[in-house]
């Protein structure tokens, strides 16, 4: 693992803390015809981080650059922005193990001037769902995003299909702000049971972590009643969260897949929050409503 400097090894763990020293990287890659994959973290990283790396090793001619940075920005007043996991020495090796060749490691000083204002605007989805829940989030992650894009200057850049709402607000923004990147979304990765794989698992006594499952269990129940219209949906979801009183639901949300008004039929995605204890976890899953296409 080579640490902090700016001379580039492929096939390599390079770990950069400047911004500077990952653009000359990434401007020294360009001219020599690479593309460049980039996989956006706030580190704690699991499988599904490490599916996000996979398939973006599978495109060709690419090296794959991450980044760990829990970012101020997209935490309220409240959350866990202090208490959200580090393991910065794991999630380097896990990184070098799954061929990622650049890491960009900032600390807060290095992405924000102390007089910063400037920030992307969501527009009205970043106001819905997650956004009604977490004030500013959306528009501190696409802040984050979009400065993240003009430091590493990637071709690709990929992320979970478990935020989906991020996902969609990403797509969006790259598409409305003339971005480079095609921005790319990758399947959620579950545990044996259901549970999405996620950093704040980690938070979850036993007791919970059983508890947790229902929210990928409502989802399944839901996608299984899909065929006889949204209000089978509904309805099934909510019957099977009913089972799990003690995991208190934000939402449960019936939509389309760019996340506008749910489909009477067609495709279809059902996206849920709830807590779990202090742990407040996500997750959705698509589906089709009426008979299959
Ligand atoms: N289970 C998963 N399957 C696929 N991608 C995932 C999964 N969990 C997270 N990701 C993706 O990994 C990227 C980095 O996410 P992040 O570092 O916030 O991890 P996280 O597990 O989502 O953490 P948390 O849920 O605590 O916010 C995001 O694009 C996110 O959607
Ligand atoms: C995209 C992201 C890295 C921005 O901080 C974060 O929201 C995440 O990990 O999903
Ligand atoms: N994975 C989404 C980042 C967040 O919850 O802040």
């Amino acid at each position: 693992m080579t640490v902090s400097q700016a001379r580039f090894t492929r096939d390599q763990l390079n770990v950069l803390a400047r911004a500077e020293d990952v653009t000359r990287t990434s401007n020294a890659l360009r001219r020599v015809g690479s593309k460049i994959a980039f996989v956006p973290t706030m580190g704690a990283l699991h499988e599904g981080h490490l599916e996000i790396v996979r398939r973006a090793k599978r495109i060709p001619n690419t090296v794959v650059a991450a980044s760990i940075f829990v970012n101020p920005l997209q935490f309220g007043p409240g959350e866990d922005y202090e208490a959200y996991p580090r393991s910065r020495e794991a999630d380097l090796e896990a990184l070098e193990r799954a061929g990622v060749e650049l890491v960009f490691t900032p600390d807060v000083s290095e992405l924000y001037d102390s007089d910063a204002a400037v920030t992307v605007h969501p527009g009205p989805l970043g106001d819905e769902l997650e956004g009604a829940h977490r004030p500013g989030h959306f528009a501190g992650v696409l802040t984050v995003v979009a400065k993240l894009f003009n430091i590493v200057r990637p071709h690709y850049a990929l992320f979970g299909e478990k935020d989906y709402q991020q996902l969609v607000l990403l797509k969006r923004m790259a598409r409305d702000l003339n971005m480079e990147p095609s921005v790319i979304g990758v399947p959620t990765v579950r545990e044996r049971d259901g549970l999405a794989l996620s950093s704040r698992n980690r938070y979850l006594t036993d007791e919970q972590r059983e508890q947790a499952v229902v929210l990928s269990a409502a989802l399944t129940a839901g996608a299984h009643a899909g065929q006889q219209g949204p209000e089978a949906v509904y309805e099934a979801a909510r019957e099977t969260l009913a089972a799990q009183p003690e995991v208190a639901v934000d939402y449960l949300a019936l939509r389309d897949p760019e996340l506008g008004p749910a489909p009477d039929e067609g495709e279809a995605r059902l996206l849920i929050a709830a807590r779990v204890g202090g742990t407040r976890l996500i997750d959705n899953a698509g589906l089709v409503i009426g008979d299959p296409i």
